[in-house]
């Protein structure tokens, strides 16, 4: 068996020289830090930076042997090791892809051309989960804010409620339902195609499969379930479920908001990921934004960041980055099973702004944690109310300058004596108006919300994710952790509809409560 690391990351003489160089820098408020990609810029300014740490990413991405690994990415090779296989979802937005990828493709615009000029599907229900769901999820309300002219509805949850909403109200004849699932065996997705298989024959939809497309990467499966062949796009094992956007799972975004969102986003993506192979390390954007994340995560101790999302249409890349993230860099082992000795992978949490000012904000400006905010906003709406857009790029801007420059208490105690205040009352308010600053952000602003500028932002998440397992060593690519529950669910579940189960395996608070559900 190949050992991959030698040295554990937090004896790593060029590890300890970058926590070292972040340790004995600052965030510098005059400094302006700039990258600019793919139509994106990314300001980096409210960052820890100096040449110290410039030179030790360098060094410590050359020990993580960067170039190596990013081409065994970006080329197809066993970047997934542990499940040994590629993690090749780069080659889905590639202009000239695989044969078999162009075919796909194909098929899905052929299919989005055929189904739209036949005026075909009034009603869309889109019913898959994690990655076969909130990609979707993401570009559709992003570019359908303002409603199409087929509905869309999305079924991921087991709660029956989910399933009842996706469907009260439509007519069962005019409606397609999606099924999108990598394995064919997600217990939730399969659970509310069986319930929409049922309304679908319980309305006497003549062939009720003619209504139903599957995208899996287990076609033999969705076939043997009923869905006709010509109904099913594949996609490959080589594409993890958190990037199947990329792939025909994003055909019920193509019937709602159109081909050419499909085409723009894997345009902006690619743009994204021939920049991360391409350029410089310190011009590098989702390595500079990876590494300021790591500083922030395993160097000064953030457990948390938050996504300021100044954009209402992107409130689906919330969840959509939790899981990118979370899935990926939620891990504590190393390519070679060793404890990896320095914190990983933070939570990332948020809601879009500025609803979020009104929600949490306060935590972050004066709670005792806080917690690094990727800033993300549209420098052009497509609306027509300026004042809107004006005063949301005004709060943006203010809330990520108060977080970094905050407020002295002698500064709010002048103000306080300035407003009127007595002396005494001026002094305890200014100890509550005191912002301690000094809080790191990120800024990312894309010129509007096209299909191009989505896309690359999706991809600089991604790589920025794929750099951070490298550095710490893990691997980003699986996700053995949501194992255990599955199984567990499926014990008890039995349980409850049967009363067979032994007890003795379920603490005593499962039992106590498996005893309480369980059907007469
Ligand atoms: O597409 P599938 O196979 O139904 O899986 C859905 C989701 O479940 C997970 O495997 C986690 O349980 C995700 O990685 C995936 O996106």
């Amino acid at each position: 068996m190949t050992t991959h690391y030698s040295t554990p990351l937090h004896q790593l003489p060029e590890w300890l020289a970058y926590t070292d160089a972040i340790h004995t820098s600052c965030i510098n408020t005059n400094h302006l830090r700039l990258l600019k990609v793919a139509g994106l810029t990314l300001d980096l300014s409210a960052q820890r930076y100096s040449p110290e740490i410039e030179k030790a990413i360098e060094q410590l991405l050359t020990a993580r042997q960067l170039t190596t690994h990013r081409e065994l990415l970006l080329n197809g090779g066993i970047a997934n090791p542990i499940e040994n296989r590629p993690a090749w979802h780069t080659m889905l937005r590639q202009p000239r892809p695989l044969p078999e990828v162009a075919e796909e493709r194909n098929r899905v615009l052929e299919f989005v051309r055929r189904t739209d000029s036949n005026r075909r599907w009034r009603n869309i229900v889109h019913i898959g989960i994690g990655g076969s769901d909130w990609g979707v999820r993401l570009a559709t309300a992003a570019f359908g804010y303002a409603g199409t002219w087929r509905n869309i509805r999305y079924v991921a949850n087991i709660d029956g409620h989910a399933i009842e909403a996706g469907l009260a109200g439509l007519d069962p004849h005019d409606t397609l339902i999606v099924v999108a699932t990598k394995s064919f065996t997600t217990a939730e997705t399969l659970a509310n195609a069986e319930r929409a298989l049922e309304w679908l024959k319980a309305a006497k939809v003549p062939n009720p499969y003619n209504n139903i497309i599957a995208i899996t990467a287990k076609p033999d499966v969705a076939l043997a379930w009923g869905v006709p062949k010509h109904n099913i796009f594949k996609f490959w094992s080589w594409v993890g479920g958190r990037f199947s956007l990329w792939s025909a799972v994003g055909v019920a975004a193509g019937l709602t908001v159109g081909s050419n969102v499909l085409a723009g986003l894997q345009s902006g993506a690619h743009a994204m990921d021939q920049h991360f192979l391409n350029a410089p390390i310190a011009e590098n954007a989702p390595i500079q934004l990876a590494m300021a994340d790591i500083a922030n995560r395993s160097i000064l101790g953030y457990g948390s960041r938050n996504l300021a999302v100044y954009d209402s249409r992107l409130a689906n890349l919330i969840p959509y980055l939790q899981q990118l993230e979370m899935e990926s860099l939620g891990k504590s082992v190393d390519l070679d099973g060793n404890p990896i000795e320095v914190p990983t992978g933070s939570v990332v949490w948020g809601m879009p702004g500025t609803d979020a000012q009104h929600t949490f904000f306060q935590w972050l400006h004066q709670g005792t944690d806080g917690a690094p905010v990727d800033f993300i906003v549209c420098q052009k709406a497509d609306h027509r109310y300026t004042d809107h857009h004006r005063q949301l790029l005004a709060h943006c801007l203010a809330q990520r300058e108060a977080l970094l420059n905050g407020k002295t208490e002698e500064e709010a105690y002048q103000e306080n004596l300035n407003a009127g205040m007595e002396e005494e009352r001026a002094r305890l308010i200014a100890k509550h108006r005191k912002l301690a600053g000094g809080k790191p952000s990120n800024l990312i602003v894309l010129p509007q919300l096209t299909p191009f500028a989505l896309g690359a932002l999706l991809a600089l998440y991604e790589h920025k994710v794929f750099v951070e397992g490298l550095v710490w060593g893990l691997n980003p690519f699986d996700q053995w952790g949501v194992e255990l529950g599955k199984v567990l669910a499926k014990d008890i579940e039995k349980a409850l509809a049967s009363g067979q189960t032994d007890l003795q395996t379920h603490n005593s608070s499962t039992s106590y409560w498996i005893e309480q559900f369980r059907e007469e």
